[in-house]
């Protein structure tokens, strides 16, 4: 297993880059620790792929090192690198057994029989394919084989790293929590580090320890989901991360008060002068509708998801989203939002602004 070091490490698919814009990943400095489980999640076209094509050697980047432990793979080949990848499409070999699937990656290296017997029938176990080990991979469903690839890619315990591109993109959507769940333990019983690309928050966030946030080509956030949640240090975050995303609404900021077209909103932090576009950001589960308190608000239409409630709104011209429980009541007299003061969070150009603690 290895500790994956991205250093200064920026990639452009112009020969002449002339700015910013004309990268597709824009610079990244950062190291993936030893046995972590990392999503790389973000809308299509921010730059996923990109970056793991740099760790896995399908791409030389054109600036910056990419170091496994201490050695500086950056001009390595795939095959130099020691990592097992699993595709979106299942590659499975069909005249094959399932088991000889599953052993090929240690049979190729030489291990001893006795280990792959040993090592193949642990995997078949977790992947719920033992009863399948000796039918021909021929004539297997898409989910079936792409556990295969799934299984053959953890199979070795001595890679430097496991990629998953989009793995589940094939998989039954019955199945793919069952899967998600099972890679989940394997990560846990096998320690690889492992990075796994994304568009969907729910793979990335039930999958990683650690979510890679990408935008725009840009890295706008690493976090656990728990801090995803909390404090998005982006936008973009707050928006792509949560269902509905995080209400953002410009205000003005000064000290422990926001205003909103001259209504006024307490913060739980202080914050100095603010330059850019400012606005607050509020998750919909840290609004609450009122009768008595808080800011005018319109109630336009309320969505009841089985759980709790989504109640779409207008606020001072914005939508906003406000999540209530499953037997509150919502009534005609409900003409007023609070927001949790410990929750409202604040951007200047798009970035979380810290504040300071009251
Ligand atoms: N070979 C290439 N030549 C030129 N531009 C490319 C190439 N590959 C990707 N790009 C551009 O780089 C940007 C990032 O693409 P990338 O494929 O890394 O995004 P992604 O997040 O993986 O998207 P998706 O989820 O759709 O695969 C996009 O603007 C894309 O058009």
């Amino acid at each position: 297993m290895a500790k994956i070091t991205l250093d200064n490490l920026a990639h452009s698919y112009m020969p002449n880059p002339a700015s910013e814009d004309d990268y597709a990943l824009k610079e990244l400095n950062h190291v993936w620790e030893d046995g972590a489980a990392y999503a790389l999640l973000g809308a299509s076209g921010c730059g996923k792929s990109t970056l793991l094509n740099i760790i896995s050697g399908l791409l030389t980047p054109s600036q910056g090192r990419i170091l496994f432990n201490d050695t500086d793979v950056t001009r390595s080949p795939t095959a130099e690198r020691n990592i097992a990848q699993v595709f979106q499409f299942p590659v499975v070999y069909d005249t094959m057994t399932v088991r000889d699937n599953l052993a090929f990656p240690l049979r190729n290296r030489g291990r001893a029989e006795s280990e792959v017997a040993e090592r193949v029938q642990e995997i078949a176990r977790m992947i719920g394919m033992e009863h399948m080990l000796n039918r021909k991979a021929r004539g297997l469903g898409a989910d079936e084989k792409q556990k295969i690839s799934l299984g053959r890619g953890m199979v070795r315990r001595d890679v430097n790293a496991l990629l998953f591109d989009e793995p589940l993109t094939v998989i039954d959507p019955h199945m793919k929590w069952e899967l998600r769940t099972q890679l989940k333990r394997l990560h846990n019983e096998f320690g690889h580090t492992m990075i796994y690309v994304t568009h969907d928050q729910t793979e990335a966030l039930t999958f990683a320890d650690r979510v890679v946030v990408m935008h725009d080509g840009r890295v706008v956030q690493i976090g656990t989901p728990e801090e995803l949640f909390e404090r998005p240090e982006h936008t973009f975050v707050g928006y792509f991360i949560g269902s509905p995303g995080m209400n953002v609404i410009p205000a003005k900021v000064d000290g422990n008060r926001a205003y909103i077209e001259g209504t006024e909103l307490p913060l739980a932090r202080g914050y100095g002068a603010l330059k850019g576009k400012v606005a607050i950001g509020v998750r919909p589960e840290y609004a609450r509708l009122s009768s008595s308190e808080g800011l005018p608000v319109r109630v336009r239409r309320v969505e009841d998801v089985g759980r709790h409630k989504i109640i779409r709104a207008e606020f001072f011209g914005h939508e906003i989203a406000i999540i209530a429980g499953e037997d509150d009541r919502i009534g005609a007299d409900m003409t007023r939002v609070t927001f949790d003061p410990a929750h409202v969070n604040v951007y200047a150009n798009d970035w979380l602004v810290a504040g300071e603690a009251a």
